[in-house]
């Protein structure tokens, strides 16, 4: 891609704002995924991923390069445009759940990615509704941030998005194939209900869903309007127990997508990026046409001025959770630690201090049992209060997704999204 300009916005995560692009030689129109190139370690892996992939169920690489914009140096992942936009916005455009028939065409597409990206030894590790792009011929996958190979997985840190992990996952045990699969559970769930896989749970206290996952026992709640070969088909994918899921070759030949799943195959079968089937066409209609794109000519971005607008705009933006941003949060990175200056309670936060999982618990909801194996979480509170578990932070040396928690295990580091943003910006 020689020269190209950036359009329109068309989703941020905290890792990184995609805009549509258009190239000036062809004309042709793509996504750009963008981030400052000192903050572009998870676009980096992502564009060592899809450059070694080709699938029609995988979102499409397209190249990658680094500009310069208003003074700062972007690195550019640039991808195949969908312009259908993620499962969650089909879920939202038809009504808050989606009719079994569509579960099973958008499933089936999932599990065709998921097959060929397991048999060429890669796990996606954030399958969820927001991953997945619509396109004309149905579901491909997408945000590779957090994917890895499993021959070099071992000293990744666990990664993914608390209310989709597999109870290994949450464990810190593994993760491999069949984490994927039980997250393929989780989004056939939301695509069922339109809601979370673990509706009581709260969202906003990532440790306390990690633990529950992780050690409860429990099972997410399968959605009573479904058939009964989608609960079996469900079953399959949400074992707690690793090995008796079901790969994703195996579900392929599961009843649920084996029959009656004429759509998908023709589908796949057409080369056209036009809608091609009345439920397509649904979606298509209720999603908005692409606006003209805007020459910026990498020497401009239009937007947000200040650097608290542009943090409160990826907490606005990314539709995820709204994790709630407040001016009293004061975080600044010094040396290896997390410093806060405020007073907190009968706490008072120094320079540096650092919280053992004991002191934070006297305050903080639930999952100590978890937290035990935390030890020397650097943590900031915010002002007057200890908060939930969802409103404390945890430091760390990376940055993540607005809906991402990482966890960081070589240095037992939990790191909460809102931090990520104030390390974006800092
Ligand atoms: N190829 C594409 N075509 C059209 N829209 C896209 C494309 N890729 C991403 N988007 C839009 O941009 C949003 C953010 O993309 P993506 O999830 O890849 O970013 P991220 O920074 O990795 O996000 P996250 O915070 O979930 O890790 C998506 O939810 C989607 O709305």
């Amino acid at each position: 891609m020689d020269y190209w300009t950036r359009g329109r916005t068309l989703g941020h995560g905290s890792t990184a704002t995609v805009s549509l692009a258009t190239s000036l030689q062809s004309g042709d129109v793509f996504a750009v995924k963008s981030a400052e190139i000192s903050r572009s370690e998870f676009l980096q892996r992502e564009q060592r991923i899809l450059s070694s992939i080709t699938s029609p169920y995988v979102v499409g690489y397209r190249g990658c390069d680094v500009s310069r914009e208003n003074k700062k140096l972007m690195y550019n992942l640039f991808l195949e445009y969908i312009p259908g936009g993620t499962l969650v916005d089909v879920i939202q455009a038809n009504g808050g759940r989606l009719e079994e028939e569509m579960i099973r065409h958008y499933t089936w597409g999932i599990v065709q990615g998921l097959d060929y990206l397991h048999s060429n030894g890669l796990v996606h590790c954030d399958i969820k509704g927001r991953n997945i792009l619509v396109g004309s011929s149905g579901a491909k996958i997408a945000d590779f941030g957090c994917a890895k190979r499993v021959e070099s997985g071992a000293g990744m840190p666990i990664g993914g998005t608390p209310m989709f992990m597999a109870p290994e996952v949450a464990r810190g045990e593994e993760q491999g194939f069949a984490g994927d699969i039980w997250a393929l559970g989780c989004t056939i769930i939301e695509m069922a209900s339109g809601g979370a896989p673990w509706p009581n749970a709260n969202d906003h206290d990532p440790v306390s869903m990690i633990y529950r996952v992780g050690h409860s026992g429990l099972l997410p709640e399968f959605p009573c309007c479904l058939s009964e070969q989608a609960r079996d088909f469900l079953d399959k994918c949400l074992r707690r127990d690793p090995k008796e899921r079901w790969t994703a070759s195996q579900l392929l030949k599961h009843p649920f997508l084996g029959e009656s799943n004429s759509l998908s195959k023709q589908e796949t079968n057409s080369s056209s990026n036009s809608p091609t089937s009345i439920l397509d066409q649904g979606v298509w209609n209720s999603l908005d046409e692409p606006e003209s794109l805007e020459i910026i000519n990498l020497g401009h971005t239009g937007g947000l001025s200040s650097a608290g607008e542009r943090i409160r705009g990826l907490s606005l933006d990314s539709g995820e959770p709204s994790w709630d941003w407040d001016d009293s949060w004061i975080t600044v990175r010094e040396g290896s630690s997390w410093r806060c200056d405020r007073i907190m309670g009968d706490v008072e936060a120094r320079d540096d201090d650092v919280f053992s999982c004991d002191s934070v618990m006297e305050e903080g909801a639930g999952s100590k049992e978890l937290l035990s194996v935390l030890l020397d979480i650097n943590i900031s509170c915010r002002k007057n209060r200890w908060d939930s578990w969802g409103d404390c932070k945890y430091g760390g040396d990376s940055f993540v997704s607005s809906s991402n928690l990482y966890f960081d295990r070589d240095r037992d580091t939990l790191l909460h999204p809102v931090m990520s943003r104030s390390l974006l910006q800092t």
